[in-house]
């Protein structure tokens, strides 16, 4: 029989971290085990232990919200936060060590960042867009993605009704001229929104929203979108981009960054516009093709136009939108009458902000502690009841795999001389994420099992959570 010091050299090597592979997640419980073993020579009584939060490193960029900061510090993870985002060089070194990452919509996760992310488990986007990550990069790497899909919709929407009437009343310009002391009393072009119509493009969460404010202050509604979406209040919604750019006085912008949306609205959909009317894009800044806008407001087929969303942003606060090359045409926006500025502020209230912390900070830790991955934009939605701890020497078995056949026997297989006590399943294209517990694990059985699931050939990432 071996000596408890032999079995405490087994236990050492199957913990020692430096060599364990980069998804295990395991320290500290499995030495308090191996402490009660040495001073017993026999089976604790609860042997097996959740694993030590204060072990998960999580980076925040881009000035997550505090009840973000509040969820992870309380769970006792170790949280690193910069408010804004970081340059690629920075972020390389940064994300090499993680287990989590949280940002917005400036910080760029390409393939090229996320193949020298050793550790990382997810990622949060705390915005509603996903298009600054490589969503399937990172699911091939076993990395779920997770955002907040409705939390800043009621904000953006808010939004876009102050700029429909600023825009409407030339608000913006009577406030500059008044600025530097110019009194301009004009009611020419000035207008009442009541009974205008307004044309949403994308009819989503923010669109839908949108529809609503926009009706109770006696706007017409009407909506394009590439699904059938049922119609909120006495809204319509029409077949053809082109049946909305033709009756709409206003056209707002509601549609995600994809090659589709990419210059939704150039030279001929301004030219399908009315004369006179107004465009709004708090979208993305791919979706407006902005040179084709400025010509059409210089030849007065558009009278105004709201921009909150640029193709090339500032990385921070304070940095000027000008000082990019790619955005050349700054000055000749800016020279132009009735044109409102903002810098990507649709979202940007405390109610959303903190709602959104709230919301992803939650996701993540449901997903670092327990596996769970419901909601998540990039990976197959799975989760079970959450890990009954007092239930003797129970381990929770999380197994991404490429999405090949016999998976699960091989799988099945492994963990056969456990008790099964649960288990799901799903894939999402060529990513299949299996998440099993089972009971009467030794803790000697855990260092085989975790190395026999990761000598699988399908094996992309494999956690043992006890
Ligand atoms: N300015 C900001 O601060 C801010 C804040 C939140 C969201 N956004 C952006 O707003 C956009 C919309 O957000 P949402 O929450 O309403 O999204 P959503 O997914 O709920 O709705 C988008 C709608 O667009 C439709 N759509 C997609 N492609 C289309 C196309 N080619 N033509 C017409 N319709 C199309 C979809 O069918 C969907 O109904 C996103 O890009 C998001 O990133 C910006
Ligand atoms: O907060 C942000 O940076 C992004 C806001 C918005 O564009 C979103 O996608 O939710």
């Amino acid at each position: 029989m071996s000596s408890p010091q032999q079995i405490a050299q087994t236990f050492s090597q199957a913990l020692n971290l430096s060599g364990s592979p980069s998804h295990a997640v395991s320290t500290s419980p499995t030495q308090s085990y191996l402490a009660q073993y040495m001073q017993n020579n026999k089976k604790p009584t609860k042997a097996l232990k959740p694993f030590s939060t204060g072990d998960i490193k999580i980076l925040l960029l881009e000035n997550v919200n505090q009840t973000a900061i509040d969820i992870f510090s309380n769970q006792g993870y170790q949280v690193e936060f910069y408010k804004s985002s970081l340059p690629e060089d920075e972020l390389i070194e940064k994300i090499k060590d993680v287990h989590a990452i949280g940002i917005r919509s400036k910080t760029k996760l390409t393939a090229n960042v996320l193949k020298h992310a050793r550790n990382l488990v997810v990622i949060g986007c705390f915005c509603i867009g996903t298009n600054q990550v490589d969503l399937e990069a990172a699911a091939k790497s076993g990395i779920a993605v997770f955002n907040s899909p409705f939390s800043n919709s009621r904000s953006v929407a808010e939004l876009v009704i102050a700029e429909i009437i600023t825009l409407a009343r030339q608000l913006g310009d009577r406030s500059i001229e008044l600025h530097t002391g110019t009194w301009n009393k004009v009611s020419s072009k000035c207008w009442e929104i009541r009974g205008k119509t307004l044309g949403i493009i994308g009819y989503g969460h923010i669109g839908a929203q949108l529809s609503v404010l926009a009706e109770a202050m006696g706007m017409n509604v009407i909506y394009y979108d590439i699904i059938m979406i049922m119609s909120l209040g006495n809204s319509k919604q029409v077949s053809t981009l082109d049946d909305l750019l033709s009756q709409a006085d206003f056209v707002s912008c509601h549609v995600p960054a994809t090659p589709e949306t990419k210059n939704l609205l150039s030279a001929p959909q301004f030219a399908a516009m009315k004369d006179g009317s107004y465009v709004i894009n708090a979208s993305r800044g791919t979706v407006v093709d902005i040179p084709a806008l400025i010509q059409a407001m210089k030849a007065g087929k558009i009278a105004g136009a709201a921009i909150d969303v640029y193709p090339h942003e500032p990385a921070k606060n304070g940095e000027n939108l000008f000082s990019n090359e790619l955005n050349s045409w700054a000055s000749e926006l800016c020279s132009l009458r009735n044109v409102i500025l903002s810098p990507h502020i649709g979202g940007s209230t405390e109610e959303a902000q903190s709602a959104i912390g709230v919301e992803v900070g939650s996701a993540l830790t449901k997903y670092i502690n327990e596996g769970s991955s419901t909601g998540a934009v990039n990976f197959p939605e799975v989760a079970l009841r959450a890990l009954d701890l007092d239930q003797q020497n129970t381990v929770r078995v999380l197994y991404i795999h490429q999405n090949v056949p016999g998976v699960l026997k091989t799988v099945n297989n492994i963990l056969s001389n456990h008790n099964i006590e649960k288990q799901f399943t799903d894939s999402r294209g060529d990513v299949a994420y299996l998440m099993a517990d089972i009971s009467d694990v030794d803790i000697i059985d855990i260092k085989s099992l975790y190395e026999q699931l990761e000598q699988t050939p399908y094996k992309i990432a494999t956690r043992l959570l006890y």
